[in-house]
């Protein structure tokens, strides 16, 4: 089985490891007994999503694919934070090539982990706002550790999560809690998300939530892997095909959105208000 062999695995780390200029940014280990990968997100401080951190999860997610994984688990090496979501610095007053590629690599990343043939599962080990509660809904099954938050809070930002997102969150937790979500850009407490179906579990420490997350994917092994996921393809490809459809317009619209000077104040106020690093004037 992929993966599975001393081989595979020693071809993985290398292909990580060549990958990366300034060591690997996603730490990828395999259970060879299980054959469940557990893919780590590094970027100090809190795995903001930048152009490089977000190239990586997208080639490690095709390396998963590629080789036949039989089970994600998406988690942080942070214990404060899963991810902060799309790195605020590099949105201000942005590179527009740069910025186009950073959108058009997000929008593969959710195309890859959202329809991942294999199951996978987000152990958030720390707060989750925005691209980082993006990740863990890409998944199919989230574990929370307590005193944290997670939502979408992009209306916070000055803009609205994009429309693959938005059906995401309505699929998970309905469409009235997802308009009254979305609108206030509401970011849930750990309890408050369990609460409302946007996570699935609480664990007190991540070994717990690792259990936990090993305990969802092995609900799948007596099921033959290719009914399992051509039905998670039935069930998640119109919300993709919708995506692929308008990538490139997606695409133009949202480097339209950001380079304007609008938003471009919006994002400096939150910046100065809620970062701790403040911008250079
Ligand atoms: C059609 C298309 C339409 C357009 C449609 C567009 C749709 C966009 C979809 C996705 C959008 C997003 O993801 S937007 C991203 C939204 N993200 C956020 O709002 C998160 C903001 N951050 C936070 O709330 C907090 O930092 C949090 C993550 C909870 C951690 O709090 P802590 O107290 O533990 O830590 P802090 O001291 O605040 O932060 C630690 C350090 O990390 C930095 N930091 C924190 N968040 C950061 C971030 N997102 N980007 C860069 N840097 C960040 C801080 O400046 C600190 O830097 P030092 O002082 O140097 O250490």
């Amino acid at each position: 089985m992929a993966f599975r062999t001393a081989r595979n695995l020693a071809y993985f780390s290398n292909y990580i490891r060549n990958y990366s200029t300034n060591g690997p940014l996603v730490n990828v280990t395999v259970n060879e007994k299980s054959g469940f990968a557990t893919a780590t997100l590094q970027r100090p401080s809190v795995n903001s999503l930048n152009l490089e951190l977000l190239t990586e999860i997208s080639h490690t997610l095709q390396q998963l694919e590629k080789n036949k994984c039989r089970g994600l688990i998406l988690t942080s090496a942070s214990n404060k934070v899963f991810s902060a979501g799309l790195d605020l610095f590099e949105l201000h007053k942005p590179n527009a090539d740069k910025i186009k590629q950073m959108w058009s690599t997000l929008q593969e990343v959710w195309i890859k982990l959202y329809g991942s043939s294999y199951p996978t599962v987000a152990v958030v080990n720390g707060h989750a706002p925005a691209g980082g509660c993006m990740l863990a809904l890409s998944c199919e099954y989230r574990v929370m550790l307590n005193n944290f938050i997670i939502g979408l809070n992009e209306a916070q930002i000055g803009f609205s999560a994009p429309m693959w997102l938005i059906d995401g969150m309505r699929n998970t937790i309905g469409s009235r809690q997802a308009e009254f979500a979305l609108t206030a850009g509401t970011l849930f407490k750990t309890e408050e998300a369990l609460k409302i179906g946007l996570v699935d579990e609480v664990a007190q420490s991540k070994e717990e939530a690792i259990e936990k997350a090993e305990k969802f994917l092995n609900k799948f092994a007596k099921i033959p892997p290719h009914a399992r996921s051509m039905t998670k393809a039935a069930l998640r490809g119109a919300n993709i095909q919708a995506l692929v459809r308008n990538k490139d317009e997606e695409v133009r619209s949202y480097v339209d959105f950001v380079t304007d000077s609008q938003f471009q104040d919006s994002l400096g106020e939150f910046i100065e208000l809620n970062l701790k690093q403040k911008l250079s004037k």
